[in-house]
């Protein structure tokens, strides 16, 4: 049973808390384009949570208003129980919001532990000023940050290519560096882009693991947005359904499985 001020337990019994994001009433334009339309949800602490939809739904837009990067024209968007006013991204990161994006972004001449690293720049105070005026700040907060990047390519099992510049990997595990780099930041939340398009079986189902241990060990808010129905059902606590800009179901992943409207969208069925 869902206390909306506490939250819920999962069928296999993990304690998903109380509301740490909410999108309240999102409308947001490009031109003529509206690619959400009035589309209120929230999330929970601890819940890992699915936004799907058919091409073309919106969810990129969603997933981009949530990481700051698209301002909505109308709509509010709270964050641990407060209004967040428009803010650039970097801002949104230094909150604890970290992202992984569905065209890997990662720096392909360096190597998988440099590319994790920067992942803890948010959490870098040592400016050039300090480097040079006080090194021995500049080098216990570099050991550091090495400490938790090492901790998150042995977490990732990603060790033996730890040298290897990201340009010689195969695509799968490039997706995987770039998931250990939004965990560099150590974030609360953690909003991933399509985790698994383009991917192999194998490779999902390793995908699949590393979020459901990256939500048990370390307890993160995990958002997800993905284009395939079926490998998001599994994984998700709750699933928001999108389809042309609108919010056409939000439930368990069972609930939305047996939705007309969800049913009528993934086969394409007419609608006005
Ligand atoms: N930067 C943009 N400028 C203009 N229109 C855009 C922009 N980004 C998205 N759109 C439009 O907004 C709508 C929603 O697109 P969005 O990429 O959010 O959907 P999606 O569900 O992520 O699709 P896909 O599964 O294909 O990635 C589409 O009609 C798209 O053409």
């Amino acid at each position: 049973m869902l206390d909306q001020a506490e939250g819920y337990t999962t069928a296999d019994g993990r304690k998903i808390g109380p509301v740490v994001m909410e999108m309240k009433n999102i409308t947001l334009r490009f031109g003529g384009v509206e690619a959400i339309k009035d589309i209120s949800f929230d999330i929970r602490q601890g819940e890992i949570r699915a936004i799907i939809g058919p091409n073309g739904a919106g969810k990129s837009s969603m997933l981009n208003v949530i990481s700051g990067f698209y301002v909505p024209q109308d709509g509010q968007v709270f964050y641990q129980g407060a209004l967040r006013p428009p803010m650039k991204p970097f801002q949104v990161a230094r909150q604890g919001i970290a992202r992984t994006f569905q065209n890997i972004a990662l720096f392909e001449g360096m190597t998988v532990l440099d590319n994790v690293m920067t992942g803890r720049l948010t959490h870098m105070e040592t400016g050039l000023f300090w480097q040079s005026m006080w090194k021995g700040k500049a080098e216990a907060e570099e050991t550091a940050n090495r400490e938790v990047a090492e901790r998150i390519i042995d977490f990732l099992e990603i060790q033996a290519i730890r040298k290897t510049p990201v340009a010689r990997l195969p695509y799968g595990l490039k997706k995987r560096v770039e998931l250990a780099r939004a965990l560099a930041a150590e974030p609360s939340l953690l909003l991933l882009d399509e985790p698994m398009a383009g991917m192999n079986v194998e490779e999902k189902e390793d995908m699949s693991r590393f979020i459901l241990d990256v939500n048990d060990e370390f307890g993160t808010t995990i958002a997800l947005i993905e284009h395939d129905m079926g490998v998001v059902m599994d994984l998700s606590d709750r699933v928001v359904v999108m389809d042309y800009g609108k919010k056409i179901g939000d439930g368990t992943p069972d609930e939305v499985r047996g939705n007309q409207a969800v049913i009528d969208a993934y086969l394409g069925v007419a609608h006005d």
